[in-house]
């Protein structure tokens, strides 16, 4: 099963939560999984229920079930994966590799549900290729056929493309649509080729009303893929069926490339994507943990954007080691948490200690809002957490009186009142002594902190 996940989502998404995952065997016909907490929980029913049990149903269950189960502390001993980061997909990788063509009625099969035009955050490095493809899906076969979209690693070509066979999709439900990745398309030539089924291999690809072909580039040096490649090619645009192209790069650099197929390639709209400046990254951020619903505060969004520069693909991946790694520690986003989650990752950032930090961890802990904690509430169970707030932002970071009585909107007076009676509660209160350690702790993430074992 597990095999079958990992060529389906990227490398960081799968050592980050399916690696660590344990079977516990099946119950009342459905397979349970034991996951690390609540929160894993909820993550694995949302985003990965449906790709369990097609792994299951890929591997002969006729009815697969999967459920999650949170495993007893004691059984949780992994924390998060410290391997380096994983080399950037392969080419073959994706949900698309080795997809099956889609069966009469289902014309997004060969899809991912997740790359639509909704989900696609347009910015100026992209915004050509988004009109582009748009313009496709609008008018198939006769806005610009072929588009060729280029761009490096990880930023939004495969998106794009599938992004056009929904919206056909949805307009057109028997359009025959087909994605496939170069390298599947040779391996099934190949296939076809070993076992005399090459009829069947064109009739397929050239009967269907969209062909969207991922990483082009492999085509080079492969004459036999290539000849077949420009007969389908001739075959789909002279009956005015879309074909949509993706490359790393442009067809005049696609070395040993015929001459007749790069000159194709060249006939409709050749567009490229940049990589996404850092307005366009935080947006992509924001929309990934929208649509996770998880509310991550803005500075932490920008720390991650400014960690991760090129590569969406590992953008999104620092995005959940971060979601990860507070939600095992249990400790709020920050942007030290954030700082910490991809350290071992990216190269290591230094970042000191704000008071909205304190302010966070102390509300967490006491199951308060920051917005409850800093306001004018006299009850004491909001009253000792925030005196214990202004004293724990006197102690970790180098605010004045004035300016951590400024940001709880009270006068440096009263901060020193607070600060002087926890100061005094602590030599003779060992709860408050342990709890305020533990806190320091936590907000420093140090790692014989309770909260980080
Ligand atoms: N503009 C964008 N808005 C939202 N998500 C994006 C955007 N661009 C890329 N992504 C996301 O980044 C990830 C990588 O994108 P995609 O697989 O389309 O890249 P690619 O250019 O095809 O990469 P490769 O060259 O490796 O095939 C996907 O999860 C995709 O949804």
């Amino acid at each position: 099963m597990l095999a079958y996940v990992r060529k389906n989502i990227s490398e960081v998404e799968y050592k980050t939560w399916l690696e660590p995952v344990k079977n516990l065997g099946v119950q009342e016909g459905s397979l349970v999984l034991g996951v690390r907490n609540s929160f894993a929980q909820e993550w694995f029913r949302k985003h990965y229920q449906e790709l369990l049990e097609d792994a299951l149903r890929s591997l002969g269950a006729q009815n697969p079930q999967v459920s999650f189960q949170v495993l007893p502390a004691s059984q949780d001993a992994l924390l998060l994966p410290s391997d380096p980061p994983p080399a950037p997909a392969s080419p073959a990788g994706g949900r698309s590799a080795g997809t099956p063509p889609p069966a009469a009625g289902d014309n997004r099969k060969s899809l991912n549900p997740k790359y639509t035009f909704e989900n696609f955050v347009v910015g100026p490095n992209n915004n050509l290729a988004h009109a582009a493809a748009l313009a496709v899906a609008e008018s198939p076969g006769r806005a610009y056929n072929p588009l060729f979209i280029y761009g490096d690693v990880g930023l939004g070509k495969t998106h794009l493309m599938h992004a056009v066979g929904h919206y056909i999709a949805e307009r057109f439900p028997d359009k025959r649509i087909e994605y496939v990745s170069t390298e599947t398309f040779t391996n099934e030539l190949i296939n076809a080729i070993r076992e005399d089924k090459t009829t069947q291999f064109r009739n397929r690809y050239r009967s269907v009303d969209l062909l969207l072909v991922d990483d082009i580039q492999f085509l080079a040096g492969k004459e036999r893929t290539q000849e077949e490649f420009f007969h389908t090619f001739n075959a789909l645009y002279e009956s005015h069926k879309q074909i949509i192209l993706s490359s790393d790069r442009p067809p005049k650099d696609i070395q040993t490339l015929e001459g007749r197929l790069r000159s194709r390639f060249e006939w409709g709209l050749i567009t490229d994507i940049q990589s996404p400046e850092f307005e366009t990254r935080v947006a992509i951020l924001k929309m990934n943990a929208e649509q996770g619903g998880i509310n991550i505060p803005q500075d932490v969004l920008e720390l991650v954007a400014r960690q991760v520069t090129s590569n969406i693909r590992e953008l999104e991946g620092a995005l959940m080691r971060v979601v990860a790694f507070s939600s095992l520690n249990n400790v709020p986003f920050s942007r030290m948490v954030a700082a910490k989650a991809l350290s071992n990752v990216f190269a290591p950032q230094e970042v000191k200690v704000e008071m909205i930090d304190v302010l966070r961890q102390v509300a967490a802990h006491y199951g308060l809002t920051p917005d409850v904690v800093r306001g004018s509430g006299r009850a004491r169970e909001v009253v000792l957490p925030r005196q214990i707030a202004q004293y724990l932002i006197r102690d970790l970071t180098d605010h004045s009186l004035p300016e951590i009585g400024q940001f709880f909107g009270r006068d440096h007076s009263t901060v020193m009142h607070a600060i002087n009676k926890v100061g005094d509660q602590i030599v003779k209160d060992a709860e408050l002594r342990e709890a305020v350690g533990t806190l320091r702790r936590a907000i420093q993430l140090e790692p014989d902190s309770d909260h980080l074992t």
